[in-house]
This record gives structure tokens, sequence and C-alpha cells, in this order.
């Protein structure tokens, strides 16, 4: 329970919704209650009446108590169904405002959960998969939810529920009323069980749902690799098993469900067995009269249900408790990059200087650099080439503090980079990544990601630099050309420009470019590269490549391996020495004679 009372602060602010609520819950019941007492006196009246009705036999007056015999059972009736839409009403203002309550704190709790995932490093989202994100939000809220809808209002309705109908049963008769509970705390008991073996197995059912659902969509985005490997038999096949284990698991289910029902009715019915038996009992004792016994028996029966809740509530809060813990363990999650207290936001020059760098992931324990030292001036541009997993993108990241070096220092503009507002310097670096993301939306805004306010020349200049402007020409609805599901109706080297005009829409003082000409054949990339000459001028530009005749005519070129910078100069300096990067550039060129355009 400690776990939920984090959400007291929700409850408190919104208790001018909470307390009217408890009032409803109060005066509906009492609407609920009273009529049992009307019934008792009805029953008593027609047993009177009836035997007035046999005592007047034969006398002209045995007309008239007829007559007032049914008026009075009609004004009983009357007074009955007044009372249950006055119930009714109340019971609807309890849900207008506990129900809707509930649904306002959800909307709070999701909004501050996601806010609370934005905040958070890289490193947490490696650490965590994201399905489990994704169940936080959706999943783990609404349980919590139940907790402060139906459980608050079930709880509250319960406790006043019965505190009234054991008062009134008591005032008639302590014995009776004894008796008459006695069944409820094993049905309570036994609901809870079921109830417990319910989710347990709907909680089965879920995970095998999410199972199914991840599987399929797997093999849906990777269709071509299925088709063209000829291995849909086996997919199909694969999900028939997956498939089985979730019809299983429901049937499992179905068993305990169909269990519910008949488990609560008989336990209800031996309620009602014990009041006639023993209620007949103190009626011959003349302890109490049949209109009681009636009136007992609509109690029990409106005691059945809060009863069942209790059962169903008490599994939902533990639910919900669980849920709320792993809630409360996100939310404590610091994240591990932040701004440091009076950060700086100072407008960014461009030196860039990692001084004997080392990185280590900390999850697998790579360390992807070791001692890695280099330093570009502000209107320099760098390039970095290497082996694939040489490290190159590690630097990246660092370059953009996604992570924090684990020795070593990072400079900017001879401020350690940790010293900088986090937001403040990102906002001023363009970066392409080597993995292109491309939202469903229209290449427009996708473009226009980073910088909200650029117009629409700024938006065209960009993708002329980029070299895409004409392809997205091309298309129907030009700018406004919505990109499928991650951009699917583009082709990759299309992708690659409207990521890079993305970064160039901004007018970054810095520029990284991780590996994203791979995709594009040479001219277009020669295309890109003298844009990128005339707009960076007098500002930093990184790039990361695989091809040396991208990198040609950097300032400064860095050759990685293994995590260590092997050589280093210009490509003139780089070629003369004959080392690594000369020997690159002859296979390269080697290759190059044959090769065509890649897009
Ligand atoms: N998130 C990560 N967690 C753990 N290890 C990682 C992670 N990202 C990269 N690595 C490891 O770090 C090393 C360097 O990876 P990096 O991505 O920097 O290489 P790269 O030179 O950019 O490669 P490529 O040219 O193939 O993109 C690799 O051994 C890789 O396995």
């Amino acid at each position: 329970m400690k776990h939920l009372s984090y959400l007291n602060k929700f409850l408190y602010k919104y208790r001018w919704r909470l307390i009217p609520g408890i009032i409803f819950v109060v005066i509906s019941n009492l609407f609920a209650v009273l009529p049992a007492q009307i019934i008792r006196m009805a029953f008593e009246l027609v047993q009177e009446n009836i035997a007035m009705y046999h005592l007047f036999e034969g006398f002209a007056r045995q007309q008239l108590v007829y007559k007032i015999f049914g008026q009075s059972l009609l004004l009983f009736g009357a007074t009955v169904i007044f009372m249950a839409i006055l119930r009714g009403i109340f019971l609807f203002l309890m849900r207008q405002t506990i129900i809707l309550m509930s649904r306002h704190i959800e909307y709070d709790l999701k909004n501050e959960l996601y806010a609370h995932y934005q905040h958070l490093s890289m490193s947490f989202y490696r650490r965590n998969n994201t399905g489990d994100m994704m169940n936080r939000v959706s999943e783990d809220v609404s349980r919590v939810r139940m907790y402060l809808g139906p459980g608050i209002m079930y709880t509250s309705n319960t406790a006043v529920l019965f505190l009234m109908t054991i008062y009134f049963m008591i005032s008639v008769n302590a014995k009776l009323a004894f008796y008459c509970v006695l069944p409820l705390p094993l049905l309570a008991v036994t609901i809870y069980y079921v109830n417990n073996m319910i989710n347990h197995r709907s909680e089965r059912i879920q995970q095998q749902l999410s199972g199914l659902s991840s599987f399929v969509q797997e093999t849906f985005s990777g269709i071509r690799v299925v088709k063209s490997y000829v291995r849909e038999e086996y997919i199909r096949s694969k999900f028939a098993e997956e498939s089985n284990h979730y019809k299983e698991h429901s049937l499992a289910l179905a068993k305990v469900q169909a269990l519910f029902f008949p488990l609560m009715l008989l336990l209800v019915g031996l309620s009602t067995i014990i009041t006639v038996y023993v209620g007949g009992i103190e009626v011959m004792n003349g302890t109490i009269t049949a209109g009681n016994i009636a009136e007992f028996i609509v109690y029990v029966t409106m005691l059945t249900f809060p009863v069942t809740m209790l059962g169903w509530v008490t599994s939902l809060i533990q639910r919900a408790a669980a849920s709320q813990k792993r809630i409360n363990e996100f939310l404590q999650t610091v994240p591990e990059i932040q701004s440091p207290a009076n950060a700086l936001t100072v407008p960014l020059r461009g030196g860039i200087e990692f001084r004997d760098v080392s990185f280590t992931y900390g999850g697998t324990g790579i360390t992807a650099l070791k001692n890695v030292s280099f330093k570009v001036k502000p209107g320099e541009l760098l390039a970095i080439i290497g082996r694939t997993g040489s490290g190159k993108s590690t630097i990246a990241d660092l370059a953009l503090r996604m992570y924090d070096a684990s020795s070593g220092a990072i400079l900017v503009d001879g401020h350690p980079i940790g010293q900088l507002d986090l937001n403040h310097y990102r906002s001023q670096v363009g970066f392409v990544p080597q993995d292109v993301f491309l939202f469903s939306d229209t290449i427009s805004n996708n473009i226009s990601f980073g910088s909200p306010d650029a117009s629409r020349e700024q938006i065209e200049r960009a993708a002329k630099d980029a070299a895409v402007y004409q392809n997205i020409m091309g298309f129907e609805h030009g700018f406004e050309t919505v990109t499928g599901e991650r951009g699917v109706t583009l082709s990759g080297g299309q992708k690659q420009r409207v990521s890079i005009a993305r970064a160039l829409v901004k007018e970054p003082k810095l520029l990284i470019f991780d590996d994203c000409l791979s995709a594009v054949d040479t001219s277009t990339e020669e295309e890109i590269l003298s844009h990128l000459g005339r707009n960076m001028a007098g500002k930093t530009s990184i790039i990361i490549a695989h091809r040396v005749s991208t990198i040609k005519n950097a300032d400064h070129i860095i050759v990685l391996e293994a995590g260590r910078v092997v050589e280093e100069g210009t490509h003139h300096v780089l070629m003369n020495a004959q080392g690594v990067y000369a020997d690159l550039y002859e296979k390269q060129l080697l290759e190059g004679s044959g090769e065509t355009g890649k897009e």
C-alpha cells in the first residue's frame, strides 16, 4: 500500500471531486437501504389488512377496507420507486465525480511519466526494452486508475452500505443478523482467490498476446526477407504454434471464469436459506414478524454485491500497488546526463577537443574508445574514417553528450562539455545519425522537426542543399507527401538526404554526419559536399565516413582502428605515410572503378 501513497498528491489535487463523490456514495446508499424497511411495512400491512378484511366479512365496510388497503399499498410502491430514482441520481453523481477524478489522474500520471521518459538518457533506453517502457504508460497506469476509480468508489460504497445494513439488521434482531452475514466473509475470501486466479491467467494471456503481436509485426516488416527466402510455411507454422499457446491460456481462463458466478450464487443462496430458516424460527418464537424476514432478504441481497466487490477490489488494489511500485521505481530513475546547476549557455563557436578519451559501454562492457585525442578548430572540417565497429559513431555520441566519457575530457570551445547547458548546446548542433529515422508525417514536417519555425523557403533551401529537392518535387504532393510508417515510401538514399536536410535547416554551428552518405551515389555525394562547403563556411563539421572519396578534402582526418587513433593528418599527409589510410584508398579505388550508382 505504501507504493500507492505516491498518488495522494493527486487525490489532494482533485479533492473537490473526491469529497462530494464520497458524500454521494453515502446518500445513494441511504436510498438503497430505506426501501427494505418500506417493504417490511408493506408486508406487515398486508398481514394486518387481510385479517381486517376477513373481520368485515358480510359488512358493507369490507369494500372500504379493501380500498384503503389498496391505496396504502400503492403509496408504498410509489415510495420505493421514488427512492430507487433518487438512488439512481446519486449513483450517477457518484460515478460522475469519482470515476471522472480517476480519469483526470490517469491523464496527469501518463503525462508525468511521458515527460520523465523524454528526460532520461540514452543509456536508459539501451537498458530497457520498448515493450516494457510502453507498458508503464499504458498497462500500469490503467491498473492504477482502477484503484483510483472503481477501487475507491466500491470500497467506500461497500463500507457505507455494510455499516448501514448491519445497523438496521441488528436493530431488528441481532441473532438473525449474525446468521445472515455468516457466509459473507467466505464469499469475500472465495471471490478474492478466484479473482486472483483470473488475474494471473489474464496476465499470462496478455503476455502471450503481446508476444504474438510483436511476432506478427516483425514478420510483416520483414516480409521481403521472408518471401525471398521462401520461409512463408515456416513462419506460418510458428504463428500457429504461438497462437495455440494463446488459445490454451484463454481456455484455462474461461474455466475459472465459469466458476465465478455459480460460486457466487451458491453462497448468496446459502445466506438466503439461513435467513429464511433462522428467521422462521424467530417468527415462531414471536421475536420478529414475517415482514422482517422479507426485509432481511432484501438486506442480504443488497450486501452480496458489495461483498463480491470487496474480494474484487482487494485483488485490484494489490495489482495497482504492484504497478505503482514499478512506476515509482521508474520515476525515481535519475537521468545520467543532465545539465549542471549554473550551466553555461554560451553561443557555440565550434571548437571541439577530445583529450585522452576512453569510453566503455555500460551494458556490454565493450571498450569502444581508447585514449582518443583530437582537436577541431572552429570552422574546420574533421573527418573520421575506420573499419566497422572501430568506434566512429561512439565519437559522435560523445560529442553530442549522449553519454559521458569514462575517462579523459571533452572540451567545447575550451569548456568541459559537462558544464554546458544540454538543451542549449544540442540546439546548436546538427546531427545526422547513421540509421535514419523519419516520423510518419509530411516531408516538410520531417525536415523542420528541429526548427519548427523554419519558413517554407528555408525548408526548400535545406532540401536543395541536401540534393533531395528534385526528388521531393517529383512526388505528387511535393513537400506535403506523408512518409509512411518510418518513411517507407522513400528510398534509402532519399531518406538519408531528408535526414540531412533536417540537420541543415537548423543552420547549426556544429554539424555531425554519422556515415549518412552511404546510400547515395558518388555524384550526389559530391553535390551535397559542395553545398556543405558553402553553407558550413566558418562553421565546424565532423564527417564520419567509410569512403575515402567522401573525406578527401577534410582539414583533418583521423583513422580509427579498434577504438584507437592509428593515423591522422590531411589526405596528402596520410597518403604519403603509406599506412592504413593509403591502403584503404588504394582498395576503394580498385572497387570504385567497377562501382555504379547505389541508389
Ligand atoms: N549501445 C551500445 N552498447 C554496447 N556496445 C556498443 C553500443 N554501440 C556500439 N557498441 C560497441 O562499440 C563498438 C564501437 O561501435 P561504433 O558504433 O562506435 O562503431 P562504428 O565505427 O561507428 O561502426 P560502423 O561503421 O559499423 O557504424 C562496437 O564494438 C560495438 O559493438
